[in-house]
Order: structure tokens, then sequence, then C-alpha cells
């Protein structure tokens, strides 16, 4: 079988007395974006400097493409693109120089250098701005830099540290769609707080609290985390709120309006079949019938709080 991508296991960090990060294993086998999410100080910041081999971890072990972090780590580091949330921007340097300077420092070969420059100037859209010093780009076009320089040598796995933070809306959709675009040939690993970014772009999310990971699953896993337990549905013919309340499941009624309700029930799948059944063979004029999930927010505060408890 193929190596993974990345590989932690039994990972933990101390600074002096206190443990930062426990007992930290994953995987990463696939190219697309995946999100590390957490609190503050969950310990995301120091989880990715000791992947990107920034810091070296007091216990466990962190493979990249197969390769041991900590036992061979130049040979590791060329598989790894990082762009730390203060991006390491020389800023007298104009755009051309500074993404030759990081391939040289990536050990990209002399007789390549230019060709990957001139990709990574034009996948990351900052061709037109070659000649330019770092100091005169827009906030949008300094971070598109920043991702370029990590993926200048063609990593196969790129970290990037809340890659959009302090972006105005549309550079945000627009740094947003570079980092789906980067992920398509590779993994990425985004540390965010922003739980609209992860929607927008990732597809698996791990979530450490404390130190530990409280969370590993698709997207569609953290969005369904907690079970629903209301539907809304509106009828065009709505009978009294007794006959609604009887049908097997339903725990509560809130009247919306004149057709539309909210209906409370304990989780049981079967509940929101039996309303839609019970209006069809009641003729009340069913239009509509919507299961009501939990925010993100919701299940990030839920998971937050499981940890701490
Ligand atoms: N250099 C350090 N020395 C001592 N303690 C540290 C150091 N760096 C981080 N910590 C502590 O380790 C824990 C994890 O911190 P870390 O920066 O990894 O969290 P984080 O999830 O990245 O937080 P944030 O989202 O605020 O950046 C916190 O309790 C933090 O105070």
């Amino acid at each position: 079988m193929e190596n993974a991508i990345v590989k932690v296991e039994d990972l933990s960090h101390r600074y002096a007395s206190q443990w930062a990060v426990r007992d930290i294993n994953f995987e990463i086998h696939n190219q697309g974006v995946v999100g590390l999410l957490g609190s503050n100080g969950a310990g995301k910041s120091t989880t990715m400097n000791i992947i990107c081999g920034v810091l070296k971890q007091s216990k466990g072990e962190v493979f990249i493409n197969g390769i041991n972090l900590k036992d061979h780590p130049v040979e590791a580091k060329r598989n790894i693109g990082f762009m730390p949330q203060k991006l390491p921007l020389y800023l007298d340097f104009t755009v051309e120089e500074y993404l030759t300077y990081c391939a040289d420092l990536r050990m990209v070969e002399k007789s390549q250098m230019k060709k990957a420059v001139q990709d990574v100037l034009e996948r990351c859209g900052v061709a037109h701005f070659r000649e330019r010093l770092l100091r005169n780009l827009s906030g949008g076009y300094q971070q598109r830099v920043g991702i370029a320089q990590a993926i200048v040598h063609n990593p196969r796995f790129v970290v990037l540290d809340e890659p959009t933070n302090g972006l105005d809306p549309n550079q945000i959709v627009e740094v947003r769609n570079l980092i789906k675009e980067i992920a398509i040939d590779r993994s990425v690993l985004l540390s965010t707080h922003i739980l609209t970014e992860v929607q927008a772009t990732c597809k698996e999310i791990k979530m450490i609290e404390e130190g530990q990971m409280v969370f590993s699953g698709t997207l569609e896993m953290f969005d369904n985390y907690i079970e629903p337990n209301s539907l809304i549905v509106q009828l065009e013919i709505p009978p009294a709120k007794e006959e609604l309340l009887k049908i097997p499941g339903v725990r509560s009624f809130e009247e919306l309006s004149q057709y539309r309700f909210r209906l409370g029930y304990d989780g049981e799948k079967k509940t929101a079949q039996g309303v839609a059944e019970t209006s069809v063979n009641r003729s009340w004029g069913m239009t509509e019938l919507i299961i009501e999930k939990s925010s993100l927010d919701a299940v990030f505060a839920r998971l937050s709080k499981k940890n701490t408890k």
C-alpha cells in the first residue's frame, strides 16, 4: 500500500512542565483540504510546528511520505510546504526575487529553478506582479505569495496557518479558491478559527482541544455530529395542535405562522417519516418538511465542552 502522505503517531509535546499536546494520532492519505480546528490554546500551532519540523516533539513520531521527520529532516521536508500565520516575507524583495530565494532554500535544482518560479507565479495569480516589491502588494496578494513560497518546491503536503486572517471579503474568496486549486494534487492542512472557511474549503476535519484529538472525520460527519431533534413542517390545511402531537415521537409543538410549525422530537429518524406519512394520509397539504440541523458553531461548542467536562 502507498505510504500515507502524513502519519502522526502518539505525538506529545511538553513546554516546561505543561503538556500542550497529548497522544495525537492521525493519517492523511488523500489530496484535498483537511481543516484543523480548536479553541485558542488547544494545541494547533504546536502540532503544526512539529509536523513541519520547526519544533521537535517530546514524544511520538511524524512520518512524511513514509520518511521519519525526526531521523531524516532534510529528506522529509522536501515533501512539506509551510505557510505560517505571520508570513516570512522580505519586503524589499520583488515577488520573483523572493520566490527564487525560497526555491533555493527548498533545494530546487538550479536547472529547474526558473521553471519552478514561473509555475507558481502563474498558478498563484501573481505573474503580473513579478517585479513589484512585496511591500507594495495588498494583503491578499501577499497571502498569494505566501502560498506560492509554500508550494514552489512542489511538495505533496502543505500546511497553512490561518491563511485568510486580516483579508477583506473579496480577498478571502480569492485565497480560498486558490487553496482549493492547490489542493487538487496535494494534501493541505488548514488551521482556522472560521467555521464558514471550513465549510467552504475542507473535506475532512480534525479538531483538537486541550492537546487531544476530539474529532476526526469528514465535514459531513462533523455537520451531523449532533443528532437533529426538530423539524419544520408547512401544511396548507393544518390540523389542531393536538393532532400533530399525537404523531409517534413528536414531543413539542411551536407555531411559526398559521401554516408553519416546528415539531420537537426525540432524535428518532422515523419520526420525520411519520410526520410526512400522516400529513399525506390525512390530506393536510404538506408543502415542506425540513429537518433542522445544528450549526457548525453548535457542533464546535459541543466538542469543546465535551473535552473540558
Ligand atoms: N513556547 C511556549 N512555551 C510555553 N507554553 C507554550 C508555548 N507555546 C504554546 N504554549 C502553550 O501550549 C498550549 C498550546 O498552544 P498552541 O499555540 O499550540 O495552541 P493553538 O491551538 O495554536 O492556539 P491559538 O489558536 O491561540 O494559536 C497553550 O496552553 C499555550 O499557552
